[in-house]
């Protein structure tokens, strides 16, 4: 009796959801139709007034041509706005929400209940939203833990609610497929499901299941600055680009086109850049640090990052201690106490004479340098005190040559007429040649102030590194002079900063980036165990707050894996000797490991298992070999026998099924399988490698050992 109650009790639910559903789709359907209209009706008014004026201005060219710039300007930004809107209701049109919350607002003691989006949709004669956007402050009752009593922060302050019940969605083509209630956790139906599919070619969102750690992360203030160090597929990437889309839709109008995300390479910028467009949010600036500081610094030779990791991975140990000197404290010492010493000596002040006079003196130019301008960087300073030298050397030789004026004046004014003919073209002779002597003089003197001269850093650089080949890790420390030297400065606005694979940043950049960008906050993640680049000592992102002034930083720890099944997280975590339970969502197939002793083997292992991973319907494959000189071997081998693509350089693009990767480029990239060849000697250095390799696995893991 019971269990027909209850079915039919979710009977009716389930017929309420339909019709609310096709409710909200109808009202989609009619705003969009609004939508056109109102842009059929500008344009229909743009037509007009723009007849009015070619009427009233056909003689004035100028008239016109500013009435079109102005025109345009109009048309861009309604339509920008206008077709924002229409894009996010195409969309919300097919699928308008996946969750809804239902809680007692306690203020007004009054029960209501959300519809959470990917967009907000409000009818345009009403207040209440029909689909309120997986942004707003509200929505976060969605992804809260429990139900019960909490809280969300509306702009008024804390808002009190208790939690009645969350129900979760899957709405396809305008359909009701599946629906879910839940008193605990929401997402761990939906969750199971979206994680055991396949891998895509782009990282994509996760508005749908977005987990309670991570959404805190994702919600933290737009002054906090963020450092989460997280384990390999805890969503670490994701989370930064939807909290780059959560700040953007809060606080557009300060932040808009003010964000900027560095990536480690271009095969991963390729691979998020879908992220934010589908979340609605265009125009951030996505970069690596080495395409930014090189486009800043005019650079465009330097070590390229596949050399750069061959050094070492390979174990070119003069490389490898070069890189831990220079990503290290104590080189941004060093950058300081070249600055100290250039600020102190560089400059070897002397007295400026012109043509035998005192144009300054020595005591009154360190007086400028050491005292009056001494808050300037030191190239700016020099600028200003040349500039203020040049204008003392005109006064003294306008002086000079006024003085020679009046001689002349006098000279004639004694002589007579006669004496005048006779004479007065030659002293008017000797007038200019004694002119031309002080304006050589003044040549003379302004070229004797060579030593005023500022010098370009990279240069000054150079001298310090030796004229060796620049690396990626050359470029914050040259930036860095060239902002305490010249005072360097970034022409953009930015006010958020995000900072993906922040593990292997150094001190200097992180410096660097705060210095030039000047951001209020930032999202800095990382992960510690995927550092690939030697480092004494702990990664500077975990003490950010110490060696940088100005942010209010908070550090968040992430430590479930939501790419990887839990077996191969267990596998991946021995390489770090670390063997704690990882909670996981999905336990998956067990790690196969297989030795081969020839080419020959490695061969026909590759081969059998690509056939039985695709046999599970994987669809991603990825050969992951340490290095390019590996994966180039690896992929002579495959070629004749099957289609493969070998990403050998930053600038190939990822775009699924089956390829051959060194592990350097697949940081941050994923597949269904992963097919790991492993031929090398245990090291720390190759153990971190190899964790790298296997946590780019969603479903299998095949590692192939070599004799
Ligand atoms: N809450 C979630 N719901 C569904 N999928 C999720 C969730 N969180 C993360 N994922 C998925 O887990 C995978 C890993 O995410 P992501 O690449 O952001 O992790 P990461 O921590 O940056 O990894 P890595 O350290 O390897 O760079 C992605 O496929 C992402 O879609």
């Amino acid at each position: 009796m019971e269990k027909e109650e209850n079915k039919m009790s979710k009977e009716i639910d389930l017929h309420i959801e339909k019709q609310h559903l096709d409710y909200v789709i109808k009202s989609i359907k009619e705003e969009i139709l609004n939508y056109i209209n109102k842009r059929n009706k500008i344009t229909e008014n743009l037509l007009d007034y723009r007849k009015k004026v070619i009427e009233e201005y056909k003689d004035d060219e100028d008239k016109m041509i500013e009435y079109f710039d102005h025109e345009r300007f109009v048309q861009e930004e309604t339509y920008k706005t206008i077709d924002k809107k229409l894009k996010e209701m195409a969309i919300l049109q097919t699928s308008p929400y996946f969750g809804r919350v239902d809680f007692l607002d306690k203020e007004f003691d009054e029960e209501d209940k959300i519809y959470v989006g990917r967009f907000g949709f409000t009818r345009e004669e009403d207040y209440e939203p029909v689909v309120v956007d997986w942004r707003a402050p509200i929505a976060s009752l969605f992804y809260a833990g429990k139900l019960g009593e909490t809280d969300y922060s509306a702009p008024s302050g804390k808002v009190p609610v208790d939690i009645l019940n969350k129900r979760q969605y899957v709405i396809k083509h305008e359909n009701l497929v599946g629906m879910f209630d839940s008193s605990i956790d929401i997402k761990d139906e939906i969750l199971q499901m979206v994680l055991s599919k396949n891998a895509e070619e782009k990282l994509k969102d996760i508005i749908m299941t977005i987990q309670k750690e991570q959404d805190e992360i994702i919600r933290e203030s737009k002054d906090k600055t963020v450092v989460v160090d997280g384990v390999a597929g805890s969503g670490k990437t994701t989370i930064a680009l939807h909290r780059v889309a959560y700040l953007l839709y809060n606080y557009r109008k300060s932040l808009q086109d003010k964000v900027v995300i560095f990536g480690p390479n271009n095969v991963f910028m390729e691979y998020i850049s879908m992220v934010l467009p589908s979340l609605g949010e265009t125009g951030v600036k996505q970069t690596t640090f080495t395409d930014f500081a090189c486009t800043l610094l005019g650079i465009n030779r330097l070590m390229d990052l596949g050399t750069y990791m061959e050094n070492i991975i390979g174990g070119d140990v003069e490389f490898i201690n070069e890189v831990k000197y220079k990503t290290s404290l104590e080189y941004k010492e060093k950058m300081d106490s070249v600055i100290d010493e250039m600020n102190r000596d560089l400059f070897k002040i002397k007295d400026v004479k012109l043509a035998g006079q005192i144009v300054l003196k020595e005591k009154e130019i360190k007086n400028l340098f050491y005292e009056y301008y001494n808050y300037m960087p030191l190239f700016r300073r020099s600028k200003k005190i040349k500039r203020i030298i040049f204008s003392k050397i005109r006064d003294v030789r306008d002086e000079l040559v006024r003085e020679i004026n009046l001689e002349y004046k006098k000279a004639i004014e004694k002589l007579s007429k006669e004496e005048l003919e006779l004479e007065g073209s030659f002293l008017e002779l000797k007038r200019k040649i004694r002119i031309r002597e002080i304006v050589k003089e003044v040549i003379i003197t302004k070229k004797s102030l060579k030593w005023l001269n500022s010098r370009d850093c990279i240069d000054i650089y150079n001298d310090i590194n030796g004229n060796k080949e620049l690396t990626i890790d050359d470029l914050a420390p040259i930036l860095y002079l060239k902002i305490k030297l010249d005072g360097f400065k970034y022409n953009e606005e930015v006010k958020h900063v995000v900072i993906d694979e922040a593990q292997d940043y150094s001190y200097l950049q992180f410096i660097v980036i705060k210095e030039l960008l000047n951001p209020i906050s930032m999202t800095v993640v990382g992960d510690g165990n995927q550092r690939l680049i030697p480092l004494e000592g702990k990664i500077p992102m975990s003490s950010m707050s110490q060696f940088i002034s100005g942010l209010d930083v908070e550090y968040f720890k992430l430590e479930k894996s939501y790419r990887s099944t839990a077996r191969i997280m267990r596998y991946a975590n021995k390489y770090l000797g670390d063997n704690s339970i990882v909670p996981m969502v999905r336990e998956g197939r067990p790690v196969a490991q297989e030795e081969y002793k020839s080419s020959e083997e490695l061969k026909e292992l590759i081969l059998s298992n690509i056939e039985e991973i695709k046999e599970r319907e994987c669809e991603s494959i990825g050969i992951i070999c340490k290095d390019l000189f590996d994966a180039r071997k690896v992929y002579n081998l495959l070629k004749d026998k099957i289609y493969i693509k070998l990403i050998d350089e930053e600038d190939s693009i990822y775009k699924g099924g089956l390829v051959i990767i060194p592990s350097y480029y697949a940081k941050g990239l994923e597949f269904d399988g992963i097919i790991l060849v492993d031929k090398d000697m245990d090291s720390e250095q190759m153990n971190k490698i190899k964790y790298v390799m296997s946590t780019r696995a969603l479903h299998e893991l095949v590692v192939l050992k070599g004799k």
